[in-house]
């Protein structure tokens, strides 16, 4: 059976109404854009027909290209269609030269592939809440079907570039404002509309527009360089690692000073081969691999409902609790913020508030909006007023007798069915609700600072965590925008078992001898935010210094433990919050390397009792690179051993969104396997050798690199391969 297909109807007004099927998104497989081709080549025969309307079922248009054929098509399972089939063949000369005209009627969205139809019609009639846009690049790959030509002739090259180099759609109301859209009409007037719109244009009432040819609204040709310089300029800047959005920049350029003709064929050409990328590779993987975090076999199998949280109880004001009630109020959720005294509740809705304003100032939030947002806010000092919530979280500090003492409370407060939930970020949840008979609704919802910014919120379920509470805790996530990891209950939980080997890892190389700023610079190099010295500055040494001790005591036979953080937070450097950490703060935040650092290095090399490596003196950023993640590739692989992640793609998510590890290496998993698990495991067995315990490969990786597998296969697979 086909993937998809195109229905043709002629109404009695002389318009075919060509209808794009294919749900969830009426994706444009290769069968729905041939059957598109064979409707329009039968609607031009017919002589009943006039003029084309062309609009998708299901109240969406189009999401674009199918991004399941991609690996069909990487693998060379499917072939690569000819060069210039799709846009030369059938969207420019097919549909865009018709000798009838056709008009686009755009519901819900038309992104990529989607909007590239859309612009071969002669106009475009939307409904003001549809998304359009280009967000090609976001797959490591290019504007393939026409779009980087006919986007900038539509709207401009400046504002094409920035919908497309920022992979930004924009809504109906604007696209119309652009010139993007032709008319914005309710939905349910969408397609009646589009009809007469073709017809007005067969009798010459309204303009017939071939995009590809239009000329006004692009900028001279001096203008239009130097638009494209800067563009080179930024993106290399943002992006040092990715060529696609400068291959994107030459494509644009090629139609704009060679024509638009040549500019589709130096597309082609550009898309087949970054669609054989690593980077794509990479991307196509994040997006598949998103969107399967919160598909949980057994959980979200089963047939279960959400329920609905109607109110949620936050405990703690500090920085993690201001920020999850930003984060609810955001989406709506009346919240009761609990704290144990009026000083400290003053603070905690200061900080709400002042999360809102900053949205206000940067103009994302109107003052209105602020208002009526904030007042889903109340603050409370007693348990009382949370009898009617549905769900609380705990975000107090890390404390295991405070956190047992709030629980026994919670359970004598709230209502049975109320899911109790804590922020933890490392201690076990069993033993936050041992004094408790509520277990089967005891979950960790572990959101990562600003909670109200980050785009991850961990979810750990004990062994007696009900799937219903699962369900409804992944319910709550998807509303306030959050990519669920659903995990198992342990020390460190998924990202911060990752993390703990990373930090280690840098101490154990600069009291060996290595130079710290050298290893932020590879880290920022190979496409972290930020190296982990910056980083642990940024976080404050009191947090690195609470989770550290977490894991020592639970993983002490594969802990290197160093006194450098200790001894600097002695003398009161805890990072960038005092000016001072591994490096010195001005007054804009601008940090310096330090050279007193050396004096902290030596004493904790003293204590330690390590002395200085020559061969880590002068590690290449590769061994750099290999030093510091391999041990996180090793923690992984142990995370999945013991089944507190369920898949490997969860743990690329996490590794993503929690750490900041580059999407466009596809993750922690996808990442090694792209370097093998044979080299990764000997690699990691040779620095075991003459650096200890901290750097010896798991069983799993062992048992890998033996077997020549991948990570990321499943276990039975993995086995099955030998
Ligand atoms: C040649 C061309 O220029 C190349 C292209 O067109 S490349 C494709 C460009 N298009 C895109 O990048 C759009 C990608 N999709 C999206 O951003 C979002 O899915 C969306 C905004 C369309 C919908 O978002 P949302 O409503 O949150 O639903 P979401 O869960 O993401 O998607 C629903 C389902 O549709 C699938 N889907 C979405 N877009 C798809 C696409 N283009 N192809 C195939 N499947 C797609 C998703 O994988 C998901 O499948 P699942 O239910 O099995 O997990």
């Amino acid at each position: 059976m086909g993937k998809g297909t195109t229905v043709l109807e002629v109404g009695d007004d002389g318009v075919a109404v060509i209808t794009l099927i294919n749900p969830p998104v009426n994706s444009l497989s290769f069968d729905v854009l041939l059957s598109l081709k064979e409707n329009y080549e039968q609607a031009q025969q017919r002589d009943d027909v006039k003029a084309i309307v062309v609009t998708g079922s299901g109240n969406k248009f189009s999401g674009g290209f199918d991004i399941t054929a991609f690996g069909g098509l990487q693998s060379g399972k499917m072939e690569q269609p000819k060069k210039g089939l799709i846009s030369i063949e059938i969207i420019t000369d097919t549909l865009e030269a018709a000798r009838k005209p056709s008009v686009a009627a755009i519901d819900g969205l038309a992104l990529g592939g989607g909007l590239e139809v859309a612009m071969a019609c002669h106009a475009r009639i939307s409904t003001a809440t549809a998304q359009l846009g280009l967000p090609e690049l976001q797959l490591g790959i290019i504007p393939g079907f026409g779009g980087t030509q006919r986007l900038p002739r539509l709207v401009g090259l400046t504002k094409a570039l920035e919908m497309i180099l920022m992979s930004k759609p924009v809504k109906g109301n604007e696209a119309h404002s652009l010139g993007l859209v032709d008319a914005i009409v309710p939905s349910n007037e969408l397609v009646n509309t589009a009809r007469r719109w073709a017809l007005d244009i067969v009798e010459c009432r309204r303009p017939w527009v071939a995009s590809l040819y239009k000329a006004d609204k692009l900028e001279p040709l001096g203008d239009a360089r130097e638009i494209l310089k800067f563009a080179r300029a930024q993106a290399r800047k943002q992006a040092p690692n990715l060529k696609h959005p400068l291959v994107c920049i030459d494509v644009i350029e090629e139609g704009i000073v060679s024509g638009p003709r040549a500019g589709l064929w130096k597309e082609a050409e550009a898309f087949q081969g970054l669609l054989q990328s690593e980077t794509c590779k990479s991307l196509v993987h994040i997006f598949f691999a998103q969107r399967g975090t919160s598909k949980i076999p057994g959980i979200t199998d089963q047939g279960l409902v959400p329920r609905r949280i109607n109110k949620v109880a936050i405990l703690g004001g500090g920085l993690m609790g201001s920020g999850i009630a930003t984060a609810l109020i955001l989406s709506n959720y009346p919240v009761v913020l609990k704290e144990v005294n009026e000083k400290f509740l003053e603070a905690g809705i200061g900080r709400v508030k002042a999360n809102l304003q900053s949205r206000v100032k940067r103009g994302n939030m109107t003052q209105e909006k602020l208002e009526k947002t904030l007042s889903l806010l109340k603050g409370v000092l007693d348990y009382e007023s949370l009898r009617d919530v549905d769900m609380v979280i705990e975000a107090v500090i890390e404390n295991v007798s405070l956190k047992q003492q709030i629980f026994v409370d919670l359970e004598k407060y709230c209502a049975p069915h109320c899911i109790l939930a804590s922020n933890t970020s490392t201690i076990d949840l069993n033993l936050i609700g041992e004094k408790t008979m509520s277990k089967d609704r005891i979950i960790g919802a572990h959101f990562f600072s600003p909670a109200h910014v980050m785009p991850l919120l961990e979810i750990v379920r004990t062994q007696k965590t009900s799937p219903q509470v699962i369900v409804d805790l992944l319910d709550v996530g998807k509303r306030i925008k959050k990519t669920p990891v659903v995990v198992g209950n342990c020390t460190g939980f998924a990202v911060n078992r990752m993390f703990f080997p990373y930090t280690q890892a840098a101490l154990l190389l600069v009291e060996r001898g290595s130079d710290l700023y050298q290893i932020d610079r590879a880290i920022t190099k190979f496409g972290m935010p930020m190296g982990p010295f910056r980083l642990v500055d940024l976080v404050g040494f009191g947090v690195a210094l609470a989770t550290g001790i977490q894991f020592v005591e639970n993983f002490p036979e594969r802990s290197y433990k160093s006194m450098l953080i200790s001894l600097m937070q002695e003398d009161k450097r805890l990072g960038e919050s005092t000016r001072k950490g591994f490096y010195v703060y001005d007054n804009k935040r601008k940090a310096s390397p330090d050279p007193e650092i050396k004096k902290y290095i030596e004493k904790a090399r003293s204590i330690s009792g390590v002395s200085v490596d020559p061969k880590l003196m002068k590690l290449s950023e590769k061994d750099i690179v290999e030093m510091m993640f391999f041990p996180v590739v090793n923690e992984a692989c142990r995370v999945l051993d013991e089944g507190i992640a369920v898949k490997a793609s969860d743990l690329d998510i996490a590794a993503v969104m929690g750490m900041g590890f580059p999407p466009y290496r596809g993750g922690i998993i996808f990442w090694a396997d792209s370097l093998g698990s044979k080299y990764i495991c000997s690699r990691l067995e040779e620095w075991s050798k003459m650096y200890g315990q901290f750097f010896k490969p798991c069983a799993y990786l062992l048992e890998r690199a033996a077997k020549g597998a991948p990570l990321s296969a499943p276990l039975e697979q993995a086995k099955s391969r030998l």
